[in-house]
């Protein structure tokens, strides 16, 4: 068998007279398909011994030999030749390309879907390691490192060139996945313990998202529920902002009466009740807020503090602002008063949700008064200076500082400002006596200064 045609009619035998009609139609036939027929005929006399004039091949199966081909040629994308008659087989350029393109998209699908599940293997996995639970739609991969910020959501060098500087080598936890959650335009809950890096994690990408100063007004709101906390974010964010003009600014007890159409100002961090004050008092404009976050928010949303927030939220205008709350704790009540006005948000949560950090111990005290209090903060420290050594000292300082900011947060607004920052002051004085006296009497001891 030397072709596909001599196969096909081998032993096929046609009455001239019974198909007479489809013959005449193919008399007329053109010059390239008499030859395929003429060529069937002459392997058809071959294996007959020589031509019969009364059988002759009908164009059934010349249609047959067609389309057969015709499929074969599709797939590669090749062009054939028509036959006159049979349009529907007819192939085209057209047809050829349509085919290859729809088999590439097909292909491209499949190597997407492919690489999304790989991704999404990956993220588990880092997920896991640092104990990220996040819940959500399409939640954007966690960072693997600072580099990251530049190559996937073009982050200026002055930002890395700061971390840097700030000695932060790796992101923490939480950093590592509410900063791409920001960065690609999500709204957040985002719950981790304290001294977990939360202040970096929503100033950075508000940093990035806003690029450079802009004249139009402020672009970003940061709510803290006491003013030593605003005080304390507004150096974080001004120590990573450094190498680039942002106008930061505190809102203080002098600028709330300022008029801020005549005052430069990027990002605004305030307490509720500052802020309250200059909205009631039309000085500020916040309907341009791109970004508006609520720190510490399960204070934020106490009852004390809901009209304030309230009066914000609403000031805060902009259609397409991103919202986010973080805190140490986030209780049911705190997410679903916040669901309400949020879209789409993600839920990032480091270890168990309203757990305390696994890396700080903790003591439960009971005073019966405020001078109780200092008391028994005054006691732990001292049983911590006791150990005398370098690495429980730091941490001593570390939780002098936390656990004052939460005795100030207990009653937030209460106290006057004075007497807060005397209380502070009170403590470091108490710690580094204590420290002082503690290193005099292991020198005088075993006659080693420690
Ligand atoms: N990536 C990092 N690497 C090392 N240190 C970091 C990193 N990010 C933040 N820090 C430092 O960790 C400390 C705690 O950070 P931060 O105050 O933001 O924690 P927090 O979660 O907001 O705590 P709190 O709930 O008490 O407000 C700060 O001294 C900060 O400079």
């Amino acid at each position: 068998m030397e072709n596909d045609s001599s196969f096909l009619f081998i032993g096929t035998k046609f009455d001239r007279k019974k198909f007479s009609k489809d013959f005449d139609r193919f008399k007329e036939k053109k010059k390239d398909a008499d030859s395929v027929v003429e060529n069937v005929v002459t392997e058809d006399e071959k294996e007959n011994g020589g031509p019969e004039k009364e059988i002759v091949p009908v164009p059934v199966s010349v249609s047959v030999s067609v389309s057969v081909s015709s499929r074969k040629r599709k797939r590669k994308g090749m062009v054939m030749e028509s036959v006159d008659g049979f349009r529907v087989f007819k192939p085209s350029k057209k047809v050829g390309s349509e085919f290859e393109q729809e088999e590439e998209a097909v292909d491209i699908v499949a190597q997407r879907k492919k690489e999304l599940n790989r991704q999404m293997e990956c993220d588990a996995l880092l997920r896991k390691k640092y104990n990220i639970h996040t819940s959500g739609n399409n939640v954007p991969s966690p960072l693997s490192d600072f580099k990251e910020l530049m190559t996937s959501y073009q982050c200026e060098p002055y930002i890395l060139r700061n971390l840097a500087k700030l000695g932060f080598k790796e992101p923490t936890p939480i950093q590592r996945q509410a900063i791409p959650v920001l960065l690609s335009g999500r709204e957040c809950f985002a719950c981790a313990p304290t001294g977990s890096g939360k202040t970096l994690a929503f100033i950075c990408p508000m940093l990035i998202k806003l690029k450079c100063s802009s004249a139009d007004g402020i672009r970003a709101v940061i709510l803290c529920p006491t003013r030593e906390l605003a005080a304390q974010t507004t150096r974080e964010c001004k120590k990573l902002a450094k190498g680039k003009k942002f106008y930061v600014r505190l809102m203080t007890s002098e600028l709330k009466t300022a008029d801020f159409s005549k005052l430069r100002c990027d990002i605004l961090i305030s307490t509720p009740r500052r802020l309250q004050f200059s909205i009631r008092r039309k000085r500020l404009d916040l309907s341009r807020v791109e970004y508006l976050v609520l720190d510490e928010s399960d204070k934020l949303f106490e009852l004390s503090l809901m009209k304030q927030i309230d009066s914000v939220v609403k000031a805060c205008s902009n259609p397409s602002i991103i919202r986010s709350l973080f805190s140490a704790t986030l209780p049911d009540r705190v997410e679903e008063l916040a669901r309400t006005i949020m879209h789409d948000a993600v839920r990032v949560i480091i270890g168990r949700k309203n757990s305390a950090s696994e890396t700080i111990k903790q003591t439960l005290l009971f005073a019966g008064s405020e001078e109780g209090k200092l008391l028994g903060l005054r006691q732990s420290f001292a049983e911590v200076f006791l150990q005398d050594d370098l690495i429980s000292r730091l941490l001593c300082y570390a939780a002098a500082a936390s656990i004052e900011k939460r005795v100030l947060l207990s009653q937030p607004g209460r106290r006057k400002l004075g007497a807060r920052i005397s209380y502070i002051q009170e403590i470091i004085t108490f710690v580094k006596s204590y420290y002082g006296s503690s290193r005099s009497r292991t020198a005088a001891g075993d006659g080693n200064s420690g």
